[in-house]
């Protein structure tokens, strides 16, 4: 026997958890199935707690700056406050029992399990069948996928799961994957004491970036005693009971700890698509502008391929529900998307990088500056001071189709460009704007002034 409902949201990520509460408060019969925890990644394995880690590591770095600046400070990193606040007070020990309740509280019905399409606006959870008159919709999201590498399948390494509920900073850590994951949770550690090794297979960190965004995460890491290696192609991996070791053509790489932080899969095999006829196999389910893979079936967050981030988790959901709903509304765009790596200096970054400007045939111009070189930036002093803005203009629309803010607060700094590259703001009235002194984002001003 079935049960008759209106929707049926399969995985409630940031995104499902949205829509399904949202679409019960509209009146609307809401199933929400998950089979992990409500919330889903972000605030239990990836955003929320990483971020506490990057702000602790964030305080041990400027106490250790303060050192003749402001005095004399010593510095004994301790991951036990680290450790309590993920477990005690963001994941309430991996426990989502007060998120199912809020669900509940806007008049979802929360089914626990994996939940499986088992014919057109039907999903099966656990043997359990629900019709979905309005149509069903997927927020599945990814999980960590390790790289083909001999050996490394069977090994007890980390991904981002486990290394939330590290209980202290090994001695070592090798980072396999120089993408966000890896550079932000790298630097972490490497503050607390660990020996770090990044072993990244692409030419540079942080690929998908601008290169100079790169270039300067590898400088700063450097400096600050991480070890770099890219271009970098591993053979094998193996763990020895102790310690683990990477193979490369040049030598071995040898750890207390492995990270495996080398990208993610969509977590779409075994979702019965086929009922759809949708690739199961596909990268990303393919979507329209309202989020729709096809009648009756709508798809939303790292699935879709549009940026595996949060906050297009939560961009989506709104137009989901909206389409869901029958209701008009502004059509999903993916001109401004705005993304922030957590580094010390931050990486703040939105819409196209300058190759991806240039490769869509647009007439580019660049602007630049340094932070080093901006009043702010000098005041702030070294270490710490290292960034810079650039800018990419379509030169004949006159507007900012991309642009970078690396720098203290550079996720800060990169709200006054993400609103510029959003509205297509004209350069001319960016130039016209007044920038406060001395802040990071009057550096903008500088890097308006380069375009060229
Ligand atoms: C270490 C790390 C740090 C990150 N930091 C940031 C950050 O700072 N900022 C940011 O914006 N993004 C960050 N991200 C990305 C962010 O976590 C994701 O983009 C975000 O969670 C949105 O994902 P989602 O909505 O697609 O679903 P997810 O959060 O992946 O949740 C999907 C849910 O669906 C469930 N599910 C899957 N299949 C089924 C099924 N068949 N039946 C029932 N349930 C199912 C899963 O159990 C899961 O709970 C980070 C990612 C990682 C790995
Ligand atoms: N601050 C944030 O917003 C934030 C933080 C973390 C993650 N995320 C999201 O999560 C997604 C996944 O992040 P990720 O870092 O896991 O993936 P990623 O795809 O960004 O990076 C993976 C890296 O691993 C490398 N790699 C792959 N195979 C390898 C191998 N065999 N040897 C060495 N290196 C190898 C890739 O070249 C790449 O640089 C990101 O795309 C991002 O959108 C966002």
């Amino acid at each position: 026997m079935s049960e008759s409902v209106d929707v049926v949201v399969i995985g409630t990520g940031p995104g499902g958890e949205d829509a399904a509460g949202r679409l019960a408060e509209a009146g609307l019969s809401v199933v929400a199935v998950e089979s992990r925890l409500v919330g889903g990644e972000c605030p239990y394995y990836a955003c929320v707690p990483t971020k506490i880690m990057a702000r602790a590591s964030d305080l041990l770095a400027e106490a250790r700056r303060a050192s003749g600046r402001a005095g004399t400070t010593t510095v004994k990193p301790d991951w036990t406050p680290v450790e309590a606040r993920i477990s005690d007070e963001a994941t309430d020990h991996w426990d989502d029992q007060a998120a199912v309740e809020r669900l509940e509280g806007k008049g979802v019905r929360v089914v626990k399990g994996h939940g499986r399409i088992t014919g057109r606006g039907e999903v099966t959870v656990d043997g359990r069948v629900f019709r979905a008159s309005r149509g069903i919709l997927l927020n599945t999201g990814t999980s960590p996928s390790a790289p083909p590498v001999d050996g490394l399948a069977d090994l007890p390494y980390w991904t981002n799961r486990d290394v939330v509920r590290a209980t202290g900073a090994p001695k070592s850590l090798l980072v396999l994957g120089g993408g966000v994951v890896g550079v932000e949770l790298a630097q972490i550690f490497a503050r607390f004491g660990t020996r770090v090794t990044i072993v990244e297979v692409a030419e540079r960190l942080l690929a998908m970036d601008e290169p100079e965004s790169s270039e300067l995460i590898e400088d700063v890491f450097t400096d600050q005693g991480i070890t770099v290696r890219t271009g970098a192609k591993v053979t094998s991996a193996s763990y020895d009971g102790t310690s683990f070791t990477l193979s490369l053509p040049d030598g071995d790489l040898t750890a207390d700890r492995l990270l495996v932080a080398a990208g993610r899969r969509p977590n779409i095999r075994d979702l019965g698509l086929d009922h759809y006829d949708v690739d199961e196999t596909a990268r990303a389910l393919p979507v329209d502008d309202r989020l729709r893979v096809t009648d009756g079936l709508w798809a939303i967050g790292d699935i879709t391929g549009k940026g595996a981030f949060t906050h297009m988790s939560m961009y989506q959901s709104a137009i989901a529900v909206r389409s869901i709903l029958g209701e008009d509304g502004p059509a999903a765009s993916y001109h401004a998307v705005p993304r922030v790596t957590f580094t010390d200096p931050e990486i703040g970054a939105v819409g196209l990088t300058e190759k991806q400007a240039r490769d869509e045939g647009l007439n580019v111009r660049i602007g630049k500056t340094r932070i080093p070189e901006s009043t702010r930036g000098w005041i702030h002093g070294s270490p710490g001071n290292e960034g810079f803005i650039k800018l990419v203009e379509d030169a004949d629309k006159g507007i900012l189709v991309g642009a970078t803010a690396a720098g203290p607060y550079g996720g800060e700094i990169l709200g006054a460009l993400a609103t510029a590259v959003h509205a297509r703001v004209p350069t001319e009235t960016l130039r016209t704007m007044i920038y406060a002194y001395p802040t990071f984002h009057r550096a903008i001003e500088s890097a308006l002034a380069d375009l060229g």
